[in-house]
């Protein structure tokens, strides 16, 4: 199981990495923009510092062509480093794009997937991930725990080599649904994990042993 970061704060990664049993950090512009301005290419090669190169890192490219799609991935492995996952929207241009790069042996990450269709598409073309949209799918009524079943069907069947990287998750029940029906990897917010973890009943269960303990033996170590 993989679970990755999705986000492009240098803090949350360089404290949370070491504790989560994280395998990547994902992002797309709308994330990179709640960090302001920073120096794009300087900012994910300290990201690749912090996380080392046995983690994912997976950068969005921003053209809408094909072919500016390819030269924005290229972009990306000169200038951050050649391990890098290039994220290409799952349109027709960037299905031209993922087909162009996974012939050249470039990672990709096949994105912004709300449907099946756009799902067996980026299966077929040989996509390392690809990344279903969960919130946003479920905000439109999609199926999502079918679609995501469905394309894990489709990737055993033709022995395909892509993983199913869930994304958009707006709470942690989303993210072991997406788990549940067959998604290799979920990315999530660092924020959803600690507040599934600080959950007030999880901390009362905590307190209780060491009270129970002090009750008996009067300290809270043990001996
Ligand atoms: O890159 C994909 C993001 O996980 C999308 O998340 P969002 O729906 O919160 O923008």
């Amino acid at each position: 199981m993989d679970i990755l970061f999705d986000t492009a704060n240098l803090d949350d990664i360089e404290r949370l990495t070491p504790i989560y049993p994280v395998t990547g950090v994902t992002t797309n512009p709308s994330i990179l923009k709640k960090e302001g301005p920073v120096d794009f290419y300087a900012h994910f090669r300290r990201i690749r510092e912090i996380i080392g190169t046995d983690r994912t890192l997976h950068v969005q490219v921003l053209a809408k062509d094909a072919q500016g799609m390819i030269d924005d991935a290229h972009r990306l492995l000169d200038k951050i480093d050649d391990k890098v996952y290039a994220k290409i929207p799952t349109t027709e241009a960037g299905i031209a794009a993922m087909r162009h790069l996974k012939a050249e042996g470039i990672n990709v990450t096949a994105t912004a997937i709300y449907s099946k269709t756009q799902g067996f598409l980026a299966i077929a073309t040989g996509v390392d991930y690809l990344a279903p949209y969960y919130n946003r799918m479920q905000a439109l009524d999609i199926d999502t725990k079918g679609t995501l079943q469905a394309l894990s069907g489709f990737i055993a069947r033709f022995d395909a080599p892509s993983k199913i990287m869930a994304a958009s998750f707006k709470n942690i029940v989303q993210v072991s649904h997406a788990l549940e029906a067959g998604a290799d990897a979920v990315t999530l917010s660092p924020k959803l994990l600690r507040q599934a973890l600080s959950a007030p009943d999880i901390t009362h269960a905590v307190d209780d042993f060491i009270d129970d303990w002090r009750s008996v033996y009067g300290t809270t170590t043990l001996p």
